[in-house]
């Protein structure tokens, strides 16, 4: 595992958007999404909201997406498999990188065919707890015209990304401006943010 953290971190220090393909192993990958679906078939997922607490807002014109938060205490096996790949990536990150990340959110995400996400920054503006956000994608076989693309917006360019299967994207909460194209077919995915408190 340790190469494939540092290629996500070296990828990261190089051109500050860190990619991994293979993050997650394809078993590891398949079960996420079946749990994913499932909870998608049992309408469990919610529309996500932008902001935090007071300012919070479900606004479809600028997301579209739904989620379900992951949780050791579903004891659910790939969840905790999840999980401790996670805790196994931050305590690399911490040792290398001297982070400092104590805690990290991680959400099912599922965008229906036309969903998006405009651009936006990932750092609340009233709590800077969000240092990283990390996102690893679920899609096997996903083709050039099925969109859904991460479009990050650098200062000089933009990057599309696509939601490959295991792939893993992770990049500064409070710095990057980035999108998420609308997609043409269902788009899975496990979106979460490294915290310190
Ligand atoms: O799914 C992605 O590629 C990015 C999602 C995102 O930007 C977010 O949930 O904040
Ligand atoms: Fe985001």
């Amino acid at each position: 595992m340790v190469d494939i953290f540092n290629t996500l971190i070296d990828s990261f220090i190089d051109n500050k958007v860190g990619i991994a393909e293979n993050f997650l192993s394809p078993s590891l990958a398949a079960h996420l999404k079946d749990n994913l679906n499932e909870l998608y078939s049992g309408k469990r997922l919610l529309s996500a909201g932008t902001g935090n607490d007071i300012t919070s807002s479900h606004n479809k014109l600028v997301r579209s997406d739904k989620i379900y938060w992951l949780d050791r205490k579903h004891n659910d096996p790939f969840e905790n498999d999840f999980f401790d790949l996670m805790d196994g990536f931050i305590s690399h990150l911490n040792s290398t990188c001297y982070t400092g990340i104590t805690g990290y959110e991680f959400h099912y995400t599922m965008y229906e065919k036309g969903s998006f996400y405009t651009k936006h920054i990932d750092q609340f503006k009233n709590n800077s707890s969000r240092q990283y956000s990390m996102i690893m994608y679920l899609n096997a076989d996903w083709q050039e015209n099925d969109g859904g693309e991460l479009c990050i917006h650098h200062e000089d360019n933009l990057q599309n990304i696509s939601p490959n299967n295991g792939k893993s994207v992770f990049f500064k909460s409070s710095e990057l401006e980035h999108e998420v194209l609308l997609t043409n077919k269902p788009r899975m995915s496990i979106t979460g943010w490294l915290k310190i408190n």
